[in-house]
């Protein structure tokens, strides 16, 4: 077979480890692939930027038209980032009948409806194993290896930034903006970080596992997203005090046919698998009604590992070249959407509350619950001999969210409580 010529959108964090592993691994992905597999051209947006790898300064452009217009190049691997723009490139590549391995989670969760169907007319290939969890095959999993389950419940640390800042802060007492500016330098943050830290990278990354594991179109309105700037090193302590581990957790679940979807700081079971995962490391946990409870663990962010998912994506498109098969395998949604109501959503809850220092507190507190329906699995009053301030941390069993929006709402008017200091989910 003759050689496969891709065009390589992006030589930053990802494109540099793409180019790593087709130069240094060429044996092995020839022989795997039936033929040399060349990248052809490369898009930067500055050309006189400094390298850490050689490649032939003919081989580099600024424009990524030239690229995509190329008619030599079968493969565009897109690994520049952007929305918009890009998705114009991704669009008029398929309509030259290029197939694309593509990182980026932005593009496929707003537009991945449109870019599969696209992909589908044009009989091309689409894959974006590195866009979740980058270097676990978390993708191909849920494609291809839950093909006959249903799953009910997809629970994932999909953002390696903040559970590197949140497991620094639990470990070493860390600062936030200290471990926020290592995360940075490491090159697992995006370029603006406040989409890791306000959740909405991890949001867009569960649309992409919700949408494939319920198999229908799950869009980023339809996610509840709470980042982790509000998290404080004294939630953490109380949270470890109690048996837990904080967590920047993504959790879709589904009963019959509904499902939803969230992103918010959770505290875990230390007994959890998910609660031991730390630093920039990713873990999905998947339950199937037939397989029961699975996890997914490895590096989600960084150079080496994202550009292994990325090429080993370009393998499969190769490997489908061979077989004339492109195009035929995308997973396109099928089944109506229908979402939980907040009446159908249930968990546990930690709330951190200020309190008076005075007697009947308690009971005006436990009343409120009773009244919403809310039962409580603890209560601790005065955790902390180091605050001035009465404080009063309770854990409900399960409860409907709408009960929990009731009593918080409620509590806003109840003089006894000076202050509701922090709510969080609790799992496991
Ligand atoms: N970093 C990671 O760990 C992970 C990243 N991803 C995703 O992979 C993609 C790439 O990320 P990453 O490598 O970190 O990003 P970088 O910022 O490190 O690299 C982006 C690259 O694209 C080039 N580029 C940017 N804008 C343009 C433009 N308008 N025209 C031409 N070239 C352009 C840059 O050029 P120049 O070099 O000249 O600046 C650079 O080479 C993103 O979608 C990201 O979300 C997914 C999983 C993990
Ligand atoms: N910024 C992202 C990079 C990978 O998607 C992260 O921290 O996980
Ligand atoms: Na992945």
């Amino acid at each position: 077979m003759k050689p496969v010529k891709v065009g390589l959108l992006g030589l930053g964090t990802v494109g540099t480890g793409v180019v790593r592993i087709v130069e240094g691994h060429q044996e092995d992905l020839s022989s795997q692939v039936g033929s040399p597999i060349i990248i052809e051209k490369v898009s930067v947006k500055n050309l006189e930027k400094a390298r850490s790898i050689e490649i032939e300064q003919s081989k580099l452009t600024e424009d990524p038209w030239e690229v995509i217009r190329d008619p030599e190049i079968d493969v565009i691997v897109e690994v520049m980032g952007g929305v918009e723009q890009t998705k114009k490139y991704i669009l008029e590549a398929l309509d030259r009948g290029k197939h694309i391995v593509t990182a980026n989670k932005d593009l496929m969760a707003l537009y991945g409806a449109e870019i599969m169907a696209k992909a589908l007319e044009e009989q091309c290939d689409v894959f974006y194993e590195a866009s979740v969890a980058g270097g676990i095959p978390i993708i191909r999993t849920l494609i291809e290896g839950f093909s006959s389950d249903r799953i009910v419940k997809i629970m994932g640390i999909v953002n390696g930034t903040t559970n590197y800042i949140l497991s620094k802060m639990s470990q070493e007492d860390a600062s936030y903006e200290d471990v926020l500016k290592e995360a940075q330098e490491l090159g697992y943050a995006e370029a603006d970080p406040t989409a890791d830290v306000e959740g909405l990278d991890a949001a867009r990354k569960m649309v992409i596992l919700g949408s494939l594991g319920f198999r229908t179109n799950v869009e980023l309105s339809d996610v509840d997203v709470r980042g982790i700037s509000g998290v404080s090193k004294e939630d953490i302590a109380y949270a470890k005090k109690l048996g837990y581990e904080m967590k920047l957790l993504g959790i879709a679940d589904r009963q019959d046919d509904e499902f939803s979807v969230s992103v918010q700081p959770t505290m875990v079971k230390k007994s959890h698998p998910i609660a031991a995962v730390n630093g920039v490391f990713n873990a999905v946990y998947v339950h199937g009604e037939a397989v029961g409870e699975t996890m997914f663990y490895g590096a989600g962010a960084g150079e080496m590992p994202t550009a292994t998912s990325v090429v080993a994506d370009l393998v499969a498109v190769v490997k489908n070249l061979k077989l004339g098969v492109n195009g035929l395998k995308a997973m396109v949604p099928f089944k109506q959407k229908k979402l939980k109501t907040d009446e159908q959503i249930a968990y546990k809850n930690f709330l951190l509350l200020e309190v008076d220092d005075k007697a009947g507190v308690l009971a005006q507190i436990t009343q409120v619950f009773g009244e919403y329906d809310v039962s409580l699995e603890s209560v601790v009053q005065s955790p902390n001999e180091h605050t001035p301030d009465a404080e009063i941390i309770i854990v409900t069993h399960h409860a409907t969210k709408a009960n929990m929006n009731k009593v918080l709402k409620h509590f806003e008017s109840l003089k006894v409580i000076r202050r509701i200091k922090s709510v969080y989910r609790v799992e496991g």
